[in-house]
């Protein structure tokens, strides 16, 4: 039977964080947590009770039986402090969590273990036998060695989505960043698009595959537009060219024969996969009005650009993000991501 789900195992010394990090990782993946300790236990993989030891004693070919119809079928994080013992077949990750030996005695002496077994694993630890074994175990490549001292190293541990965002404009950038993380992890490629004429889509679309095959990966690309209602839509697309040529004032002039000022703010996002992969849009919009020039004029037209009595630029960063065009399409994509993550 292949699985369409991998199997990961988590493994390390005991008191390294396992339990924590699977419970986390099945939460944001929606794979399942198979705690070896919890099989041992209420199927009776164990040849009685060790005194000395203070834990069971093991019986790895009934503890094999009990879960390989459940690990055949793909999608358990294995939570264990051996790894040797499932067959390679069955594994698609190991990940070996590490602690400093003060930060892993302290959390064995509070979890009262005895003192040889306290030592012993101390030793353990030290020398490095769960890395060892999992290196022997398995293909180098998919062995994973992660820190685990803390709750920062535990977080910076989470699975999570990386994308590269491809945009000459420092602005934008930041307002991505200040939205996606930490939940999505956001890089950056400064490339100079060429942009086609047509519909907002369209500009969307041709500009994320282009992207993806310029840098022959997975890409996530945003086309951002002004469009004024009194004119159809326009500038539209091509707000870029008429902010350059015109500034503030001529895109205010722009509207001086309508009554009506309003309009709407586009954002446009759109993903792929990587060369070939048809992007996926996620789009934005907030209504506003073009009113003259007032606040900070560092980033486009966020200075004619006003939404509820205050323009964009006089808005607190944080606050633009709440509400705006571009914080709306992120909120679309963030939600598709999640899904991505635990379909
Ligand atoms: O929230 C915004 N508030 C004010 N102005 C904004 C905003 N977002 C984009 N803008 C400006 C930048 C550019 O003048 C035009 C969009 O053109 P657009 O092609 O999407 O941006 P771009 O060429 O600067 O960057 P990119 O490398 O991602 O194509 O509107
Ligand atoms: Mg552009």
């Amino acid at each position: 039977m292949s699985r369409t789900l991998p199997n990961i195992i988590i493994t390390g010394t005991p008191g390294v964080g396992k339990t924590s990090h699977c419970e986390l990782l099945a939460e944001r993946t929606g794979l399942k947590h198979l705690s070896v300790n919890d099989v041992v236990k209420s199927k009776e993989c164990h040849e009685g009770w060790d005194e000395e030891y203070q834990s069971w004693i093991v019986d790895e070919d009934k503890l094999l039986d009990a879960i390989e119809d459940e690990v055949k079928q793909g999608g358990c994080i294995i939570d264990w402090h051996a790894c040797d013992l499932f067959p390679k077949s069955w594994i698609d990750l190991v990940v070996v969590l590490r602690v400093e030996s003060s930060v892993l005695y302290d959390r064995l002496s509070e979890r009262k273990y005895p003192e040889l077994k306290l030592q012993e694993n101390l030793d353990s630890e030290i020398m490095e036998v769960l890395l060892q074994e999992a290196r022997d175990s398995y293909d180098e490549e998919i062995v994973v060695e992660l820190q685990s001292n803390n709750a920062e190293q535990m977080d910076e541990n989470r699975p999570r989505h990386i994308v590269n965002f491809i945009t000459g404009n420092a602005n934008k950038l930041g307002e991505v960043k200040a939205i996606l993380e930490p939940a999505i992890q956001v890089e950056n490629q400064a490339l100079d698009l060429l942009e086609i004429q047509g519909t907002l889509q369209e500009v969307t679309l041709d500009k994320c595959r282009r992207a993806a095959d310029l840098v022959q990966g997975p890409v996530l690309v945003e086309d951002t537009c002004l469009c004024f209602n009194a004119l159809k839509g326009l500038p539209g697309p091509y707000i870029k060219w008429f902010m350059k040529d015109l500034g503030h004032e001529g895109l205010n002039n722009l509207l001086a024969a309508y009554e009506d000022k309003s309009a709407q703010a586009v954002c446009t996002f759109g993903y792929s996969a990587g060369p070939g992969h048809e992007p996926i849009l996620f789009q934005g919009i907030t209504d506003g009005k073009i009113v003259p020039a007032r606040g900070p004029p560092h980033f486009g037209w966020d200075a004619i650009f006003e939404y509820e009595g205050q323009t964009y630029a006089e808005m607190d960063k944080t606050e633009k993000n709440k509400i705006s065009h571009r914080a709306k399409a992120l909120a679309k994509l963030q939600e598709w991501f999640s899904k991505e993550m635990t379909a």
